[in-house]
């Protein structure tokens, strides 16, 4: 291969994370052109409307993957947070190098810390996820919807006089954006998201040579654990509309994987966790997720979820 084409948004977040793995390319083969192929999504397009109301984390992904499938680029970077359970026909997840730090960062331009937040504080974050650990635990808290990029995220927290604002460890690190984190939040009192701190490197299924530039870029690891997570996923269908986290570590070939789902408000919160070896990563996602249906989920999932099918229809 001479020239790989690597499709991406244009967030500062996306451009890094296209640019990473095109230099772990580059140091792996020298002498390979790599450009990439800039795209604006239909997720970029309404960033005032919450994720959940305008079609959920799709948006962001579906036409940087037509463009593959097009062939107008060889490679897409993703976050991995950020796609749905089911790839398009044709299209495979072909490597998840390692992930970067998965947990939750709280920024206060006060300098708070979760336990310190004064009553009724306002905390600001658009995603499901967060508001309902965050409501779970503290009822009294106010919750300000806050979408944009990530830098736009801090400003609004800061002319908002927001408490402070909640957002991935990952993205911060990425972009040099750490000195505003108060708090690293443990993976115990906020779960990640399923793939939260992983990049996702996607290319043709029937692409081999392609598959053959990226596969050195694989942490076994880490797919141990996103295979594990994104069963557990697939099994809630839970797509943007219903609070959900999942997380899985890998320790000497065994993964462990704990899971969430819960109501908007938080005022109900069913949680779980499973054990067991790699090689069962799928069967262990699933075994979780339906046990979380069996004692809650089910319910809340009836209430709040698939949201995503009537707007469709
Ligand atoms: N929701 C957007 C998004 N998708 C992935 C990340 C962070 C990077 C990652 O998790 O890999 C972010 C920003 C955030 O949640 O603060």
């Amino acid at each position: 291969m001479k020239a790989v084409r690597i499709a991406t948004r244009q967030s500062p977040l996306a451009l890094w994370q296209a640019r990473h793995v095109a230099s772990l390319l580059i140091e792996r083969n020298p002498g390979l052109e790599v450009s990439l192929v800039e795209m604006t999504t239909e997720g970029d397009r309404f960033l005032s409307a919450p994720l959940s109301a305008v079609g959920g984390k799709g948006l962001f992904v579906k036409e940087i993957e037509q463009a593959l499938l097009d062939g107008r680029a060889d490679v897409a970077v993703h976050s991995l947070k950020d796609m749905t359970s089911v790839f398009p026909d044709g299209l495979i997840l072909a490597a998840v190098p390692a992930r970067e730090d998965p947990r939750d960062a709280f920024c206060s331009p006060e300098g708070y810390t979760l336990a310190l937040l004064p009553p009724g504080a306002r905390v600001g974050t658009s995603s499901l996820r967060r508001s309902c650990i965050l409501r779970s635990r503290r009822p009294d808290l106010e919750i300000v919807s806050l979408r944009g990029n990530v830098q736009t995220r801090l400003q609004k927290t800061r002319d908002l006089k927001l408490a402070g604002a909640m957002l991935a460890a990952a993205g911060l690190k990425r972009l040099g954006l750490e000195h505003h984190i108060t708090e690293v939040v443990s993976v115990a009192d906020s779960l990640p998201a399923v793939g939260q701190g992983v990049l996702a490197i996607q290319c043709r299924e029937a692409d081999a040579d392609v598959r053959a530039l990226l596969a050195p870029l694989e942490d076994l690891t880490t797919r141990g654990a996103v295979r594990a997570e994104r069963a557990f996923l697939a099994k809630l269908e839970g797509g943007c509309t219903v609070p959900l986290a999942g997380h899985a570590t890998v320790v000497d070939g065994q993964v462990h994987l704990r899971g969430l789902v819960g109501r908007p408000d938080g005022t109900r919160v069913v949680r779980g966790e499973v054990k067991g070896p790699v090689p069962e990563a799928e069967r262990l996602g699933e075994a979780l997720a339906e046990e979380l249906l069996s004692r809650g989920a089910g319910d809340i999932l009836r209430d709040f979820g698939r949201r995503d099918d009537t707007s469709r229809a």
